[in-house]
């Protein structure tokens, strides 16, 4: 567990933040200039606080009234920036030996470096660096891994390229990781906890579901990126369709492509304005996905939009419709209504472990 407080002026600009991070990925998400990299450059001791205290478990990196400061190699953290940043004259062998020798092999095989050793950075895709620099943060047997935005400089192939990797380091590895994001799906897909900065504070943090879906959250993440990430397992495939069945607490939803093995568990992210209210079950439409849900929280934004907190079984889900549509439908707290999800408003890019 990591356990950060932190206070420090920039500037005109103040960081104030206080959570913790459990094991697994801490995604923290928030918009340019919300103060993600000054909290991670924080915890990696590049930057120091005017006050507050971080702890690795019973390891203090910094503790301002105990006159802490580990220095940034005793902190024994790995950092992977958003350029991997390598030494273009070394091959990828040397590259990853200038990070440290720690457990080489299963690092190696962990991200599929064996291939790539004798190569020049010069010569490896954007996605084989990032790789090529996850690897050499994990060379110092790191105790805490700190990503800042790894995969925005990459398109949308090269991500996917390399998201497994980042997932099969989260369920591998038994280090936190912090994941400074603005991308939400690349956020549904990893996090198992997020933290929403917004103007140098922590305005949201808990685990990601709860989060992403949370009706309060709309104003922060906006309307594009609020929404739900259901729990789901694999429960059937429509081939000659092309579809995959999913089940969760709530039901069953269809959703194009065909991914994961029959019975294996899924993370879905429902995008809120990919939601659609009705009081009654909708007959002879062509949406293949409706729901019963209770509403559970109605917040109504500056804007014309009113966000729905629904609860489908055990889990949350989330809609944006206008004010207007909820004042002609007379949604109230408690009501039984239907959700209509669209399934090709969920797309691969919303599909995670
Ligand atoms: N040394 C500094 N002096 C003055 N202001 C600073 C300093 N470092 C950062 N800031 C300001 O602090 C704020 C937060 O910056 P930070 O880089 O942490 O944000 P961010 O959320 O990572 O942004 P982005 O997503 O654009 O990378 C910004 O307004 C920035 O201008």
């Amino acid at each position: 567990m990591l356990e950060i407080t932190v206070q420090k002026r920039l500037g005109d600009f103040t960081l104030d933040v206080e959570f913790a991070a459990p094991a697994g990925v801490t995604a923290v998400f928030g918009r340019s200039g919300s103060g993600k990299t000054s909290l991670i450059n924080a915890v990696a001791g590049l930057l120091r606080p005017d006050a507050g205290r971080i702890a690795l478990g019973d390891t203090v990196l910094f503790d301002r009234a105990a006159r802490v400061n580990l220095p940034v190699p005793r902190r024994r953290v790995g950092y992977v920036f958003q350029d991997a940043r390598l030494f273009p004259h070394m091959s990828v062998q040397r590259n990853l030996r200038y990070g440290g020798s720690h457990d080489a092999d299963r690092v190696i095989d962990m991200l599929g470096l064996a291939p790539l050793l004798q190569r020049k950075p010069g010569g490896l895709s954007g996605g084989e660096r990032q790789r090529v620099a996850l690897g050499r943060a994990l060379m110092c047997d790191p105790q805490l891994l700190l990503m800042d935005e790894p995969l925005a400089a990459l398109d949308a192939p090269r991500k996917a390229e390399i998201l497994p990797y980042i997932v099969r380091l989260r369920d591998e590895l038994q280090v936190p990781i912090l994941y400074v994001s603005h991308d939400v799906s690349e956020v549904a897909r990893l996090a198992t906890t997020v933290v929403i900065l917004d103007q140098g504070r922590d305005v949201a943090s808990g685990p990601v579901g709860d989060v992403l879906s949370s009706p309060e959250a709309v104003p922060l993440l906006g309307v594009r990126d609020a929404g739900a990430v259901l729990s789901a397992k694999v429960a059937g495939r429509l081939l000659d369709d092309g579809l995959t069945e999913l089940a969760f607490s709530g039901g069953r939803i269809i959703m194009p492509g065909q991914f994961g093995l029959l019975g294996q568990r899924v993370r879905v992210r429902v995008p809120a304005q990919d939601v659609i209210i009705a009081r009654e079950k909708p007959q002879g439409m062509s949406a293949l996905n409706v729901l019963s849900v209770t509403i559970t929280a109605l917040e109504q934004g500056r804007g014309p939009g009113v966000a729905v907190g629904l609860l489908a079984g055990r889990d949350p889900l989330l809609a944006r419709i206008t004010r207007r549509s909820a004042n002609r439908l007379g949604l109230q707290v408690g009501q039984q209504v239907y959700a209509i999800i669209k399934a090709t408003a969920i797309g691969p890019e919303d599909v995670g472990r």
